[in-house]
């Protein structure tokens, strides 16, 4: 967006006389210059939770392997059996019993029933099984209150997956669900993606390690620990750069290093345009600019670019603009780069718990959560430097560049943490 774009009398919430890349332009962007850089091994099914299939997944096995019994009552031949006109019928039963891990060495015989256990393989002559509390034994007979309909409480072999189906397919993330699949019906080992690298730094002569004591004019270093931790729930491998001071040679060499040793650097501080902002003056002098300067709030002097090839988040300084920027351009960028392919949360449109006008042309990322009632509430402050805000919230509240106004009660976009793969913070 720039100020050709603009009416006369400014309703723009941005400063004038930059250019400003709306969201979606950005995030377009970084997916049609991004594509998956991590290399492939394969692991055991049992140690594969978390990580990401590089290639589909066909069934070695049916599942389940053979026909058998979905309950514990008899088996027999449908055919075989003549309801009196009352439709109970009575049968003979045959010695012996089906279980599961103990097949029933034999065959049925037509007008006769077997004792057969869930689980168990359904043996020769039988192709329906009565539960068995609807069934009356009596001296060997067998009464059945009424006969079930025709191929009754059997699982048939590979109802659930045929042999040589695509059961998983490259890119879905492995949990518990996709464990007991491949349990089942996979191969014993899969091909994964490596773990995404990611590189953090931290940049500002104001910022000391979180802990350490502080002199005056010194600030704990809040935004890599966060970042650490966030990463931590995306399943990546920290690269850990430290805190650079402001120093263009300091930072300079800090990025070389996450280029040679990392797949995605997050940088944090000197994004904007002042004297000391040198990651922004860098990443476009010595880097490869993708977008610089984002229409929203906060979070406005994100840079996105390359360093020696490398992607660069060169993130605000400001922790608030920190994490939710991370969330809104890291979470997709992980996603592309790991193997688990591009996707924003879309969130739910819930109501709004709170009203407001406002300044068209940025997108506005509000921390919120939801009321007792399911209404999106706002934290009370936008400020960025809140850092109690991140934790008050349990998502972010997400207002669209062309909305003049939110009233009490209309739908407002609401993204859970969650929805960003954060496992931490409330619900
Ligand atoms: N003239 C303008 N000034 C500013 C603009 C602008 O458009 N024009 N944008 C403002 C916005 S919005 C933000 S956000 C900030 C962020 O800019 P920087 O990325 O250059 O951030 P810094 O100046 O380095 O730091 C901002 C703030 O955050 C503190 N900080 C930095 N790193 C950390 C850390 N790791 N942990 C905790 N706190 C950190 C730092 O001490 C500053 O207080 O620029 C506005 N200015
Ligand atoms: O909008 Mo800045 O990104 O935090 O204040």
């Amino acid at each position: 967006m720039t100020d050709g774009d603009r009416p006369a009398g400014d309703c723009y919430g941005l400063p004038r006389g930059v250019h400003w890349t709306p969201v979606d332009a950005a995030h377009a962007e970084l997916r049609k210059q991004l594509s998956p850089v991590v290399g492939q091994e394969r692991v055991p099914v049992a140690d594969a939770a978390g990580r990401v299939l590089a290639a589909d997944v066909a069934a070695v096995r049916p599942n389940p392997p053979a026909a058998n019994a979905a309950v514990d009552g008899y088996g027999f031949s449908y055919a075989s059996v003549s309801p009196t006109a009352d439709g109970s019928a009575l049968l003979q039963r045959v010695a012996g019993r089906a279980a599961a891990g103990h097949p029933f060495d034999g065959s049925v015989p037509a007008g006769a029933a077997l004792r057969i256990l869930t689980g168990a393989p359904v043996p020769a002559g039988v192709d329906t099984i009565i539960l068995q509390e609807d069934v009356t034994e009596d001296d060997g007979s067998l009464r059945f209150a009424a006969v079930p309909k025709p191929g009754a409480n059997l699982r048939a072999a590979g109802e659930d997956a045929q042999t040589g189906a695509t059961v998983l397919t490259a890119g879905t993330v492995i949990g518990a669900a996709e464990i007991a699949l491949l349990a089942a019906v996979g191969p014993s080992d899969i091909a994964v993606y490596r773990p995404l690298r990611v590189a953090i730094l931290s940049t500002g002569d104001e910022l000391r390690p979180a802990g350490a004591p502080l002199s005056p004019g010194q600030l704990p270093d809040s935004n890599r620990p966060m970042l650490a931790a966030i990463l931590r729930d995306w399943d990546c491998q920290i690269v850990d750069l430290g805190c650079a001071p402001d120093d263009p040679a300091a930072i300079r060499a800090a990025l070389d290093r996450g280029a040679a040793e990392a797949d995605l650097i997050l940088t944090s501080g000197g994004a904007s345009t002042g004297d000391e902002d040198h990651v922004s003056a860098l990443l476009q002098a010595e880097g490869a600019l993708m977008a610089w300067r984002i229409a929203m709030k906060p979070g406005r002097p994100l840079a996105l670019s390359r360093w020696r090839g490398v992607p660069v988040l060169g993130l605000p300084g400001n922790p608030v603009a920190a994490f939710v920027c991370t969330l809104v351009f890291g979470y997709p960028v992980r996603g592309l780069l790991s193997g688990r392919g591009w996707h924003v949360p879309q969130g739910l449109m819930l109501p709004a718990g709170f009203a407001r006008t406002r300044k068209i042309g940025r997108r506005d990322y509000l921390r919120a959560r939801l009321d007792a009632d399911g209404s999106v509430v706002p934290f009370r402050s936008e400020g960025s430097g809140l850092i109690s805000g991140l934790g008050w919230a349990s998502g972010l509240a997400c207002l669209e560049e062309d909305r003049r106004e939110v009233m009490a009660g209309s739908p407002v976009r609401f993204l859970p943490y969650a929805a960003f793969g954060l496992r931490t913070g409330s619900a």
